[in-house]
């Protein structure tokens, strides 16, 4: 019962097929396209892939996006499904004001970081970051309460943010250090310590609110970026969102025999 799993940002659509819908599962392919290029998927790296027994994905960037990659989905006899946020599932409980307007990929991701803590562990709350191209920063508690969570601009909307709004910011990408002296390194350094000052004031309140130390964990395209800066360790997990993907894919299986006996 093979399992195609799918994510889909502002940026890039990341994918991974797996032997099987379950946690842990082995890997036999993946892959990721910018979304310029995912309209080859199917003729590209796709192709040369066995039919998947059932896919499960999360999208967020938006509905002309989506249409396309289901376009090329349809090499197979395969249903689309995509996860929207909840009120609960796979053990967490969703803090939201409106709990379907969550982006689908933090819901995913907190899900992923949650069951792996877990799997360590007794519970302990939680940090969950997500840079991509915009930066996440959730709040979990040890009951698995999504108490909520910060969005910033990553590292390439704050530079273009930063361009176009002045006149003198034109300059090639630098390094990060402590105290720059040049524009290009006070730029790249000046996104990279917002991300990670964002991450510690979150990891402070959980710190405060939870009375434990929470649990970090970061994930994104961009996370290997932050992860030297940061001013405490956070465990770089990359398959984040995967994972939460075969947890929900799983427990979906289980609910479904479950009504059909
Ligand atoms: N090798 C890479 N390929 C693509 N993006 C990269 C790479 N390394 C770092 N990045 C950064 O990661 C971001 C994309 O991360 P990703 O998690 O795919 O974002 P999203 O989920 O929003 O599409 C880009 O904005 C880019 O700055
Ligand atoms: C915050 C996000 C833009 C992150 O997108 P990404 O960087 O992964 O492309 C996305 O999760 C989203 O559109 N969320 C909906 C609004 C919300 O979560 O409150
Ligand atoms: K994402």
């Amino acid at each position: 019962m093979t399992f195609l799993a799918i994510d889909v940002g502002n940026t890039r659509l990341k994918w991974t097929f797996y032997e099987q819908a379950l946690p842990g599962a082995a890997v036999v392919a993946s892959g990721a396209e910018f979304l310029e290029q995912i309209d080859r998927l199917a003729e590209g790296a796709w192709a040369d892939l066995p039919e998947p027994s059932s896919m499960l994905g999360c999208i967020v960037a938006g509905q002309a996006v989506k249409h396309r990659v289901q376009e090329q989905m349809e090499i197979w006899n395969v249903e689309p499904r995509w996860v929207v946020a909840s009120n609960a599932e796979a053990g967490l409980t969703n803090g939201y004001d409106f709990p379907s307007r969550l982006g689908a990929d933090r819901w995913v991701a907190m899900i992923g970081a949650y069951h792996r803590m877990l799997a360590e562990g007794p519970a302990r709350p939680m940090v969950v970051v997500m840079v991509g191209t915009a930066v996440t920063v959730e709040a979990i508690d040890a009951s698995g309460r999504f108490l909520g969570g910060l969005i910033l601009p990553g590292h390439g909307i704050m530079l273009r943010a930063l361009e176009s709004g002045t006149a003198g910011l034109h300059v090639p990408t630098g390094d990060v250090c402590e105290f720059p002296t040049n524009t290009s390194d006070g730029l790249t350094s000046g996104g990279t310590y917002a991300i990670a000052g964002a991450c510690e004031r979150m990891a402070q309140h959980v710190r405060e609110h939870c009375g434990a130390e929470p649990v970090c964990i970061m994930t994104g395209g961009a996370g290997w970026k932050m992860l030297p800066s940061m001013g405490r360790p956070f465990e770089l997990v990359e398959s984040l969102i995967f994972d939460g993907l075969l947890v929900i894919a799983k427990e979906r299986e289980v609910l479904m025999g479950q009504l059909k006996a």
